[in-house]
């Protein structure tokens, strides 16, 4: 089978099931497989949290996004693009899409989030049914991580001088709905220390 040009498998990543196919530095481990919501382990590594809306608009889904979000092809999304923030410093970079086909039945609160957190809609909403994680490494020219860069460069952050950003995915459901929630960790996630387990 011919393989793909080089610059479309610089632009794709290989998503996969298990955390330690990546080889990733092992303190990025803890932070790849939070089982719970991601908002609250950076709430209770920090004194002060903050969603920093980049923008919500209508885009083109990636082209390694459109079968995971279960689009026939690569057709227009909502798209929500966040930096987290811990203690003012940015230490995630979260990408997240909506198929336009999808209602306000299926998910009410996306639309208005601003700088709620996604988590908060997510996590305690019975409707919601999370799949499984996936996890790649993303080279500089990746989509994701050439943006994850851009925005830390237009908000005054020097851009990581790592190759490789080490990010996960999950696709949520709710009615008849799909929601891929892609974060991709900055290296100054693993500045964060625990705090407070009880902070919520
Ligand atoms: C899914 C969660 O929501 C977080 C908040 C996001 C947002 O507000 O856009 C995006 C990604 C997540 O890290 C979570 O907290 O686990």
């Amino acid at each position: 089978m011919k393989a793909p040009p080089r610059s479309a498998s610089l632009r794709q990543a290989q998503w996969q099931p298990h955390v330690l196919a990546l080889n990733a530095p092992s303190a990025y481990v803890p932070w790849l497989m939070e089982g719970g919501s991601l908002t609250m382990r950076l709430k209770a590594h920090s004194d002060s949290f903050r969603v920093q809306c980049l923008h919500q608009r209508t885009a083109v889904c990636l082209s390694d996004e459109t079968a995971a979000i279960e689009l026939h092809h690569r057709g227009r999304v909502w798209e929500r693009e966040v930096l987290l923030r811990c203690d003012n410093t940015p230490v995630v970079y979260a990408h997240t899409v909506v198929p336009m086909s999808a209602t306000a039945t299926d998910w009410p609160l996306f639309s208005a989030l601003g700088e709620r957190s996604l988590g908060t809609t997510l996590f305690g909403d019975p409707l919601v049914q999370r799949g499984v994680l996936e996890f790649a490494r993303l080279r500089k020219g990746h989509p994701l991580a050439l943006r994850a860069r851009a925005a830390l460069i237009a908000n005054g952050v020097p851009a990581p001088d790592t190759r490789i950003l080490y990010a996960r995915r999950c696709l949520y459901r709710r009615r008849q709905g799909t929601l891929l929630v892609t974060e991709v960790f900055l290296p100054s996630v693993l500045e964060l220390i625990k705090t407070n387990t009880n902070k919520r």
